[in-house]
């Protein structure tokens, strides 16, 4: 399917979603497939994602974040490290914006046109939960310090936690949603980090492996 067929990929949306034991909203569904409108729409022009199929982007983009998001219950201020088109922050602040009122997602990209993007999906979904900055990850200075620092096929992890790891609180984490388990990136961690878990995902529809690792200070 490469038209935009709303109704069909709903009903995908939702199908998934259960498969995932999310329970998502009707509002939550339909801002989900308005976000992914507005990437449909806007890729040509920003250059958000290689997946152009919308049937595709449910899978690799909607449930691919979805199935990462009970992981981040209880985190009050997340950040979104090299962001890109919002994924996974756009995913996990329409879902947050329901089921975690009191959570804030901030997400940061180098490229001022994905962050364009980003600000126009927060005024056109009325994602009030949601903060946009146009920086390089490692030379900024945010205003507060993130509970869970996050990303998503952002870079290996020791250079996501070397870059990120001053905006970390003292007690917060890294949650790096990955594909197959990082094996060699997690024996490469610098040293005063330690990972805490590696989870495996199941996310439906999608023939992939996909893995949490949930990075924090190591006890010294
Ligand atoms: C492969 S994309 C991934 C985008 C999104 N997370 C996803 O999964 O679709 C990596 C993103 O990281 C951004 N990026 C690269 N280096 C960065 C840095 N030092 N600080 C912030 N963003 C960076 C790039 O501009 C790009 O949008």
């Amino acid at each position: 399917m490469k038209s935009f067929d709303r109704a069909a990929l709903t009903a995908m949306l939702a199908d998934g979603a259960k498969g995932l034991s999310l329970n998502l909203s009707e509002a939550q569904i339909a801002r989900l497939i308005d976000y992914l409108a507005l990437m449909s729409k806007w890729n040509s022009v920003y250059n958000l994602t290689a997946v152009r199929d919308p049937v595709q982007m449910v899978t690799q983009h909607l449930l691919d974040s979805l199935a990462a998001v009970s992981a981040f219950e209880g985190a009050k201020n997340v950040l979104d490290v090299g962001a890109g088109g919002g994924l996974p922050g756009i995913v996990l602040a329409i879902w947050a914006a329901e089921a975690q009122p009191e959570m804030r997602v901030s997400m940061i990209d180098t490229v001022h046109k994905k962050t364009a993007f980003l600000t126009q999906v927060k005024a056109e979904l009325g994602l009030s939960n949601v903060n946009v900055y146009t920086a390089r990850v490692e030379q900024w200075q945010a205003p507060q310090k993130f509970d869970v620092i996050t990303s998503r096929a952002f870079a290996e992890l020791s250079d996501f936690v070397n870059w990120s790891g001053h905006l970390l609180a003292d007690d917060g984490e890294f949650i790096a949603l990955k594909g197959v388990s990082p094996d060699a990136e997690v024996a490469h961690l610098p040293t005063g980090w330690t990972v805490r878990e590696v989870r495996a995902l199941q996310v439906p529809t999608l023939q992939a492996e996909r893995h949490l690792i949930f990075i924090a200070r190591a006890v010294s």
